[in-house]
């Protein structure tokens, strides 16, 4: 068993049944996984360095290090601060979801897409709510409050818009669109109140979401494409440019915004990821509504 090493200030990013996240200021990248029922998640040891072996998987190499990409490349290497989001994200996800999610799918929107019952209904609910997501977003993006946030308008990631004429088409087509309800409403009240005082946790958010429509957002788009709209395909997953870009371009500003955060901004940065799960996947159980 090779030694362990107490890292001093680490911290849970966040738990879940057999994993923790971890991070510490006094690991370079700082991300760890240790399952809960190492010795190590007790007594917040992390092992040093960051070496691989059957039980514990923690380290002070970075995240792209452990996770190569799919011909072994190191995928993400270089991509700074939004690697680390990405990599707390990706365990987010089930494993239905994506092949890097770890969570347990129990509720059916957490079920493999493929399988969802959509319904017209509820998916047009998850348009509306989604739509107020978006609208708050890109406000208090162009409002400011932060410079910081200043660097992501006119991203060209933008739904607001996209979403407007989709609803407009479902109206023109006759259907009633209604208001948004409780998980679009409760969502963008606490992005409004977030956004006043926390920026950080507040761009893990606004991360989260725009990346989550140009990923999952697509494979559900797919699935209502085909099963619902008669392969009408809507603009809320058209972009006006190459997405890769753009998103590219994405990660380059949030990559520069983060180069003045401390440690303990990206933590706390980090950590709000479930949260944006959570709030996320309420407006997505609509769609089975
Ligand atoms: C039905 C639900 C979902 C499905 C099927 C899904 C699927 C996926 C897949 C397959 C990827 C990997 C894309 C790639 O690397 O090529 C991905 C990435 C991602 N997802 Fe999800 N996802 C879902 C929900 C969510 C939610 C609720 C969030 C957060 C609010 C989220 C945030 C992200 C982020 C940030 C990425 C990284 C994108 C990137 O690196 O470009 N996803 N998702």
């Amino acid at each position: 068993m090779a030694s362990l090493a107490l890292i001093p200030q680490s911290r849970f990013v966040f738990q879940k049944p057999n994993l923790s996240i971890v991070s510490s200021p006094n690991v370079s990248s700082s991300v760890g996984i240790i399952p809960k029922d190492s010795p190590c998640s007790k007594t917040r040891f992390l092992k040093l360095p960051g070496k691989v072996t059957r039980n514990v998987v923690v380290s002070a190499e970075k995240p792209w290090e452990r996770y190569p990409g799919p011909g072994g490349e190191t995928k993400g290497k270089g991509k700074g601060f939004v690697e680390e989001m990405r990599f707390v994200a990706m365990k987010l996800h089930t494993r239905e979801q994506a092949a890097e999610g770890e969570m347990e799918a129990k509720a059916p929107e957490e079920q493999r897409v493929e399988k969802w019952e959509p319904t017209l209904d509820g998916y047009l609910k998850f348009l509306v709510d989604s739509k107020l997501v978006y609208d708050t977003l890109e406000e208090i993006i162009e409002e400011a409050a932060f410079p910081s946030y200043g660097e992501f308008r006119n991203s060209g990631l933008e739904r607001s818009e996209k979403l407007a004429m989709d609803l407009e088409w479902f109206r023109q087509k006759g259907y009633a669109v209604g208001e948004p309800s409780a998980p679009g409403v409760t969502y963008a009240h606490y992005l409004k109140q977030l956004s006043d005082h926390d920026p950080q946790a507040f761009i893990c958010h606004f991360y989260n979401v725009y990346f989550a429509n140009s990923a999952g957002g697509r494979i559900i788009s797919n699935k209502i494409t085909r099963e619902i709209l008669d392969n009408k395909e809507l603009e809320f997953y058209k972009y006006d440019a190459d997405l890769s870009q753009l998103l590219q371009t994405m990660r380059d500003k949030l990559n520069k915004v983060a180069e003045n955060w401390s440690r303990d901004d990206k933590n706390r940065c980090l950590e709000e990821t479930q949260k944006s799960f959570k709030f996320y996947r309420n407006i997505l159980r609509l769609i089975l509504s």
